[in-house]
């Protein structure tokens, strides 16, 4: 063979060797994605084995063979406690079934999606049961809104947390060991389990006189290091039931990964639960994403204009951001356009950041604009809308998030803006935890999808069956015109200058790769626009044919673009690449305005939450929700009643014992009002569209919380 044979045979063997070793890196990928998928599968079989653990999808429960959904001797206790106390006409899926299991004295899991309403689950059951209930909850913020909502419904509620007083310690140690004061629900945080002998040994005697009649542990994906919220001290919760084995323990969490369900079950030592999961499906949210300008200052305009035409009457809002510069910046231009907005970050003195939550939890601000530590502990029922200014870094993220919308089950909105640009910044932060860019690839996915259903992607990120989304997203309500365009083309451009770089070990960044393309692009005749090139890049990485790498300085860590293991599919033609592209993007506010719930659309509704923040002031500063809630405004603007009886079979006893005089008061001045064609304040009339309650000019920002409650 001569010599330049011998050399292109060489040459052929390097290049098919460089291609088998592309392909085994692709299906080393796969193997490390096939590996996490077989660990979740395998939790998930072991649950479904699990002894006598019953699993359920929505409401029925199999597997232990029993119905919780029967007749039980408490029914109508329970059914009184729930509307004469809590006020609540009915109830929500699976929570009777939970109620009637810890009831029967099982331990249980519960699995319910933010705001499916898991306090009740509990609470209820420690009304109707003998002795003291201990609830373990990872925050303060979380038991103080607890205690402080329970006591409103006059039900004996106590915790034991850093902030409790020498005499409340006091009063709660006598009640857990020697019954004498009464007490049905104690709160604390796991550190009193972990480290507080004196409490355990109380809580000893409490049970040795048979007074512990339930444990329940809030937040309990803290137990798990897969969760989002892991809590060292929530792994030492186990001794719960070793201490006290014949008490129901009852554990609560909106995350549904499999991993986290039966880690916890472990860590809890509740072998033998039974186990309530409900879908994930938040039917009451409307998602959408919407491609986000380049230009800062446009994305603050639109999230301005999106909340004054949506929320004219002061609806409460989040506006999750990035980094804690972005997010006192866009608190500070969202204040500047008229929106009441304070900001809330980890860097912040705990001080300052309590009392902005505080203000927002009563309605004195509008807008929260929060990094990721604004989290979990948001009990708000009634934020409207949740707006990301820029992606999160997973599914999961999201939808917790997202989730904080529409607590209260009215018709709530999750806008997020998404630019693809924003994706590198996200991945040098995540690309180091397990399985991090795979979860950022996930959302990043769902962000560019312009076609397929929002929801459905939930469904299949948890692992749950389809459900109909009934136009509840944009993509089901069509609200943009999309093209699908073949981009192949620009592709192998891309593909190419990298491949010419890294000959001569030189690298790009995604903005440094689109910048070099929109003049490379020319010669194609069909130019993409510098947020479609991004997207492609984006499409690539997803279709691994780039891949992202990452290298360190001693301030950053940044990233990169690279060929990936089918980049040179694509470069031979093999493998077709296509974009959605939008064609015209509709005003945000036109996609959803007929499941909005325009809350004070009409003048009773006004003055019933007017009268409730009232009330609030007037009882110590509770939260107004816990006064009542915006869908017994509803039930009350809907029915008018006329007596203290009508007003009872609306917001049960309690409440109308509480409030019922003035809440009468205000329902006969608007009838009257009404009929004489004016109203009370001589303002509006009935079914008239409220003016907006955001004042028109505003002389100076409010971003920055004041010392003032006011
Ligand atoms: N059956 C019901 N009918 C109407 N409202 C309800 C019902 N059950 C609970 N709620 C209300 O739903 C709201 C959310 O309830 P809750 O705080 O228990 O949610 P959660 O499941 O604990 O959510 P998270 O995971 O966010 O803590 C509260 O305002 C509560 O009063
Ligand atoms: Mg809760």
């Amino acid at each position: 063979m001569e010599a330049e044979g011998i050399l292109q045979e060489l040459l052929t063997v390097e290049d098919e060797l460089r291609d088998v070793q592309d392909q085994i890196k692709a299906l080393l990928d796969r193997q490390e994605k096939l590996y996490d998928r077989q660990s979740e599968l395998k939790a998930l079989f072991e649950a479904c084995e699990g002894n006598d653990a019953a699993a359920t999808e929505n409401g029925a429960p199999s597997g232990s063979g029993f119905d919780y959904s029967g007749s039980f001797e408490w029914d109508a206790r329970a059914d009184d406690v729930r509307f004469n106390v809590f006020g609540i006409s009915n109830y929500r899926a699976n929570q009777r079934e939970i109620i009637n299991a810890i009831m029967s004295g099982k331990d249980v899991l519960v699995i319910m999606a933010a705001g499916g309403g898991k306090s009740l689950c509990y609470q209820l059951p420690s009304i109707l049961r003998d002795g003291v209930a201990l609830v373990v909850s990872p925050l303060l913020s979380l038991i103080q809104d607890q205690v402080m909502g329970l006591t409103a419904l006059g039900i004996p509620a106590s915790m034991l947390t850093s902030t409790t007083s020498k005499e409340q310690e006091k009063f709660t140690y006598k009640a857990l060991e020697k019954g004498e004061t009464t007490l049905k629900i104690l709160y604390v945080t796991p550190e009193k389990i972990s480290k507080s002998k004196r409490f355990m040994s109380k809580l000893e005697k409490c049970h040795h006189a048979g007074r512990l009649s339930l444990i329940a542990v809030d937040e309990a994906h803290c137990c798990s290091q897969w969760g989002h919220d892991f809590r060292p001290d929530y792994k030492n919760l186990g001794i719960l039931k070793t201490q006290f084995p014949s008490v129901p323990v009852v554990a609560l969490t909106a995350t549904a990964t499999r991993k986290v369900q039966s880690d916890l079950v472990d860590m809890l030592m509740i072998p033998k639960c039974i186990k309530f999961v409900s879908t994930v499906n938040r039917p009451n949210l409307f998602y959408m994403v919407r491609e986000k300008s380049s230009v800062a200052k446009v994305v603050v305009d639109e999230i301005a204009e999106y909340i004054k035409e949506s929320y004219p009457n002061y609806e409460s809002g989040i506006v999750y951001c990035f980094s804690r510069k972005e997010c006192e910046q866009v608190a500070k231009e969202l204040s500047e356009r008229g929106i009441s907005a304070g900001y809330y970050h980890a860097d912040m003195e705990t001080n300052a950041r309590e009392r902005v939550h505080m203000q927002w939890s009563k309605n004195k601000l509008q807008v929260i604009v929060g990094t990721v530590a604004f989290g979990m502990g948001i009990n708000k029922p009634d934020v409207r809308f949740v707006i990301h200014h820029s992606l999160s870094k997973s599914m999961e993220t999201y939808y917790q998030e997202s989730g904080r919308a529409g607590r209260d089950g009215l018709p709530s909105e999750c806008l997020l803006f998404f630019r693809a640009a924003d994706l590198p910044r996200q991945s040098s932060m995540v690309f180091y935890e397990n399985a991090g860019l795979q979860n950022l690839y996930d959302i990043a996915y769902y962000c560019l999808s312009k076609r397929q259903c929002r929801r459905g992607a939930f469904f299949r990120h948890f692992a749950e069956d389809l459900q109909e989304c009934n136009g509840m997203c944009d993509n089901c309500t069509s609200v943009n015109d999309v093209e699908e365009r073949d981009v192949s083309e620009h592709a192998k451009i891309m593909l190419s200058i990298l491949q010419g770089l890294e000959e001569k070990d030189q690298r790009m960044t995604m903005l440094q790769l689109v910048d070099k393309m929109k003049t490379m692009q020319k010669n194609l005749g069909s130019d993409l626009k510098k947020e479609e090139l991004e997207q492609l890049v984006l499409r690539l990485i997803l279709d691994r044919a780039l891949k992202e790498e990452f290298s360190h300085t001693a301030y950053a860590t940044n990233a990169y673009v690279a060929t990936g293991p089918l980049a040179k599919a694509v470069l031979q033609g093999k493998m077709n690449i296509r974009l959605e592209i939008l064609k015209k993007q509709k005003p945000v506010t036109g996609g959803n305005k007929s499941t909005k719930h325009s809350f004070m659309d009409s003048g009773l509704e006004f003055e019933l939450d007017e009268l409730r923040k009232q009330l609030s002031s007037e009882n110590g500063g509770i939260f107004p929700h816990s006064i009542w809630t915006t869908q017994q405004i509803t039930a009350i603007c809907a029915k008018k009643p006329c007596d203290m009886k009508e007003l009872e079979s609306i917001i049960g006893k309690l409440k109308s014992e509480k409030y019922g005089n003035r809440i009468l008061e205000v329902v006969d001045k608007y009838k009257s009002s009404d009929q004489s064609g004016s109203t009370s304040n001589g303002k509006k009339k009935s079914g008239e569209k409220r003016p907006s309650k955001r004042p028109k000019t505003i002389n100076h920002p409010i971003y920055v919380a004041s010392d003032e409650d006011a």
